[in-house]
């Protein structure tokens, strides 16, 4: 009976209906707070509530999207002017008028500054979201009749709902329900393919663009979605006292949600909801203090981020890991799901025609002819520094050629951008393996069906079927891909706690997943073990006899002789030979140029 009850103590994992109660039951207290609570505190819980929309917004964008954007406060500010005027003026009182009118203005303005400053350099939007904030006033001041100037917009009316002013209590309620239709929306947002992506955005853009995401199209997308609870806050904060102020939207608030996010947890579902409901309660109790505020917010930041680098939520997660949201739905084991296809959906060869690149004075290609079959692997081989990369960049668009063209089927690829000839149906792998933080080996490999899905942002925050059939399509897929590696055993353990030969092997297997048409490998077989290097000449075999187009970097012989069909050797950028395994091994210009200068007895070179 003990060691039943010890089973399930150690393998209980709060399942959809513990989490969903959880929340639940948080509602219902914050909802009735009014009820629950003095007037003081439903105050104290309406300024959380507000600060907390706005914390959310900038950590969507912080802590998910890894990108610092201080404009969030701006958008919390425009949406509460647009509410003030548009209320004063008798436009409308109406609560929902007036949630798109703010959403519409905060997204516009996040669209206006994120575009430049997204395009342009990490810091840029720091700086562009920096200057929106110093703006404020001056915006302000720009239109006094409207604004009210530097004194305020006074005298705005209640928002009304079915054509009732709301009390301040059910202005709070409404608050309420919006923040928790946020925090749904954020939920099912980043524990999703999107929370996915992120995760890889967040540790290396170049991965990102290999799987064929534009780095700066999901950016955007995250700073415009992240305008939106700022949005919603500003429109409640707008009618709470009837007046808006400059001055409510400054550094102070600035500081006050960064403080929030990084003293809660960035990366968080809650954390900057507890953080804001700490500095504000803080705030209240010590408003006799009030020119110290942005001191004790400084101070607040500056330990928290000292002593809880990963905040208060992010701190008790990691100490209980069964409470952390997976992002996958199981594909079930493998006996019962079907084999997943791994093959492209249209093969495709690979024709490179007078290929030069030029680094500085070093020729790095010099006119190089090269095709790769569909249904056959092709090996690239050549001493170091002959061009081998060089070539796989110039591919897949991470390298330019100076000359020449690339071509997939019937596309041009040459001058393409890396994330379009990725979804073009280009795979890859890199010299160095890199992988992302925070995600199991089953999540990073389904990373790769990122850009092929169907289903969009709406079909996966309500989970409708279209999303759901296609999240077991990708988990069947990944868990086939890693069985085939021998990385099945370790699908559910964090990517970033391979070693480095599995973490290769993990490469391969998203860049498998993709299904792409022709996969490129840039030393696949460095560092790992001769049983592993046995399995991934089988899977290239079978991704062969699925009709991929393999491209393989490699020095291990082994490897390329056994597995190869064709084989192209490169020797300072220049195309040496070509042919079957067995003819170029006895090559005598290669032997004598790449497999070792002064013997010619071909055994020994091999071996
Ligand atoms: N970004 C770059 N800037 C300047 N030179 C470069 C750059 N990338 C490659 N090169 C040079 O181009 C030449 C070809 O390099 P490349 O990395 O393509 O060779 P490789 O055959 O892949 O070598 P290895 O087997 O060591 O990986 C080398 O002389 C290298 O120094």
């Amino acid at each position: 009976m003990s060691a039943l009850r010890m089973t399930a103590r150690t393998t209980w994992r709060p399942g959809p209906a513990a989490r969903g109660g959880l929340l639940a039951a948080c509602f219902a207290v914050a909802f009735f707070g009014p009820e629950l609570f003095s007037e003081a505190t439903v105050r104290t819980l309406m300024m959380a509530t507000v600060m907390g929309l706005v914390a959310l917004g900038l950590n969507l964008m912080m802590g998910y999207a890894g990108q610092l954007a201080l404009g969030h406060v701006f958008f919390y500010g425009a949406a509460a002017y647009v509410t003030g005027i548009l209320a004063v003026e008798g436009t409308s009182t109406n609560l929902f008028a007036l949630l798109a009118a703010g959403i519409a203005v905060a997204v516009l303005a996040a669209l206006v500054t994120g575009i430049p400053g997204l395009r342009l350099s990490r810091w840029a939007l720091v700086i562009t979201s920096f200057f929106l904030v110093e703006l404020m006033p001056s915006l302000v001041d720009l239109w006094p009749e409207k604004t009210g100037g530097l004194a305020g917009l006074v005298g705005i009316p209640r928002i009304s709902l079915g054509g009732t002013p709301l009390e301040t209590a059910d202005l709070y309620r409404v608050a309420v329900v919006l923040l928790f239709l946020w925090l749904l929306f954020q939920r099912a947002f980043v524990y999703s393919a999107y929370g996915r992506i992120l995760a890889v955005l967040r540790h290396d853009e170049v991965q990102l663009q290999a799987v064929g995401v534009s780095p700066y199209r999901l950016k955007l997308v995250c700073y415009l979605l992240s305008a939106v609870p700022a949005a919603l806050a500003g429109v409640m904060i707008a009618t709470l006292d009837g007046l808006v102020t400059y001055e409510a939207f400054g550094f102070d608030t600035v500081i006050l949600v960064l403080a929030a996010v990084i003293l809660g947890g960035q990366r968080t579902l809650y954390g900057p909801l507890l953080g804001a409901l700490i500095l504000v309660y803080a705030q209240q109790e010590t408003l006799s203090l009030q020119n110290y505020t942005l001191l004790g917010y400084g101070a607040f930041l500056v330990l928290a981020a000292i002593l809880l680098p990963r905040g208060l939520v992010g701190t008790a997660i990691e100490r209980l890991p069964r409470w952390r949201t997976p992002y996958l739905i199981d594909a079930g084991e493998r006996g019962e799901r079907a084999a997943a296809a791994l093959g492209p959906e249209q093969p495709a060869a690979l024709t490179v025609c007078g290929a030069a690149k030029r680094f500085g004075g070093n020729q790095a290609l010099g006119g190089v002819e090269l095709t790769a079959e569909p249904g056959a692997i092709t090996a690239l081989i050549g001493p170091n520094g002959s061009g081998k990369t060089t070539m796989l960049n110039s591919v897949s668009g991470f390298a330019r050629l100076d000359e020449g063209s690339v071509t997939l089927g019937t596309t041009e690829l040459a001058g393409s951008a890396s994330a379009k000839i990725a979804r073009s149906g280009v795979g890859r792998t890199f010299q160095t393996p890199s992988v992302p933080a925070g995600l199991t080996v089953r999540e990073a490999v389904s990373v790769a069906a990122f850009a092929g899905r169907r289903a969009g942002l709406i079909s996966t925050v309500l989970r409708l079927p279209r999303w759901r059939a296609e999240e077991r399509a990708i988990a069947a897929r990944a868990a086939d891909v890693l069985d085939e590696l021998g990385l099945g055993a370790v699908a559910d353990e964090q990517a970033l706690d391979l070693p480095l030969g599995r973490k290769r092997l993990l490469e391969i297997a998203r860049a498998v997943a993709m299904r792409p048409a022709l996969l490129l490998l840039d030393e696949p077989a460095s560092g790992l073990s001769p049983d592993e290097t046995e399995r991934l000449g089988h899977l290239l075999r079978r991704l062969a006899g699925e009709g991929t187009t393999v491209l393989l970097v490699e020095h291990n012989m082994d490897l390329v002789l056994g597995n190869a069909d064709t084989v192209f050797v490169l020797a300072s950028g220049r195309m040496i030979a070509s042919g079957p395994p067995e003819q170029v091994a006895n090559d005598p210009g290669v032997l004598s140029v790449y497999l070792g200068a002064e013997t010619t007895d071909e055994d020994e070179v091999i071996a």
